[in-house]
């Protein structure tokens, strides 16, 4: 991690029709940092995603991406900046294989026609076949993505993200649906990104927040709460009583 800040939210307040899903929310993340953002039903987790990728706009405050003020790109000119955000479904082309799949993204072209037709360079078979074993699909590279279990797709749609090239990559939720094995995985592989690759996970399922073993931001009413290291929000009285139901 290099101690720069790779992304700065500053005060930034999301109203809808007079309801502060974000009320003068600030947070600084650090290239190669992990940061999970957790947070009761409604604490605006969601929203902040959404505001940092340019589909909800702030009322008030500024979003900084490498010192580029973003708060008012669009969408796809975020994206170009370098700030990718992988949803809670898979989004990969199932009747493509999972190497295909790869390949598209590594050459950032999602006309897939285009790029069978034209074919892959060595260096983006590199890249590939580097994904494949960093993702564990080595074994599956032939088969159409469609195949794969619930779990592979989200793996391989994490290895497609970071095969773009994104300097952050936001993950909303991305063990939903998965077992304790495959959750376990998961975080085993955002783990294995060490400081190469920024990463802002979105989760309600502690025991990964657990093992991802990252510093925690606790958002509350649109609002920063807290920050610190699972154990630490653990201990926190005011974590304990908005979040895990307790009185402070
Ligand atoms: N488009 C919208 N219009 C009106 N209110 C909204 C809109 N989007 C979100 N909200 C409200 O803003 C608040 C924050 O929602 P958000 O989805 O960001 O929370 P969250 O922390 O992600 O919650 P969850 O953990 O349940 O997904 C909620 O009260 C929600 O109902």
């Amino acid at each position: 991690m290099t101690n720069r800040p790779l992304l700065s939210v500053d005060g930034v307040t999301v109203d809808f029709d007079g309801f502060k899903a974000l009320n003068s929310f600030s947070f600084i993340l650090n290239s190669g940092e992990t940061r999970v953002v957790i947070g009761p039903n409604g604490a605006g987790k969601s929203t902040l995603c959404d505001t940092i990728i340019g589909r909800v706009r702030p009322a008030e405050g500024h979003i900084y991406f490498e010192d580029v003020e973003i708060t008012k790109m669009a969408e796809q000119d975020i994206v170009r900046q370098g700030i990718c955000r992988k949803f809670q479904a898979p989004g990969v082309l199932p009747e493509l294989t999972v190497s295909q799949n790869l390949e598209l993204a590594a050459q950032r072209q999602y006309q897939w026609w285009k790029s069978l037709r034209q074919g892959v360079s060595a260096e983006t078979r590199t890249i590939v076949e580097d994904m494949l074993e960093r993702i564990e699909l080595t074994h599956r590279k032939n088969e159409p993505a469609g195949l794969l279990s619930h779990g592979e797709k989200q793996w391989l749609e994490i290895g497609m993200v970071i095969s773009t090239g994104a300097k952050l990559l936001l993950l909303d939720e991305p063990t939903a649906g998965m077992g304790p094995a495959e959750t376990r995985r998961t975080a085993e592989l955002i783990k294995s990104l060490g400081d190469s690759q920024t990463v802002l996970v979105i989760d309600h399922d502690m025991s990964f927040v657990e093992q991802l073993n990252a510093s925690v931001t606790v958002m509350h009413q649109g609002k920063f709460l807290f920050q610190g290291d699972i154990e630490a929000v653990r201990q926190d009285e005011n974590v304990a009583a908005v979040y895990l139901g307790k009185s402070a």
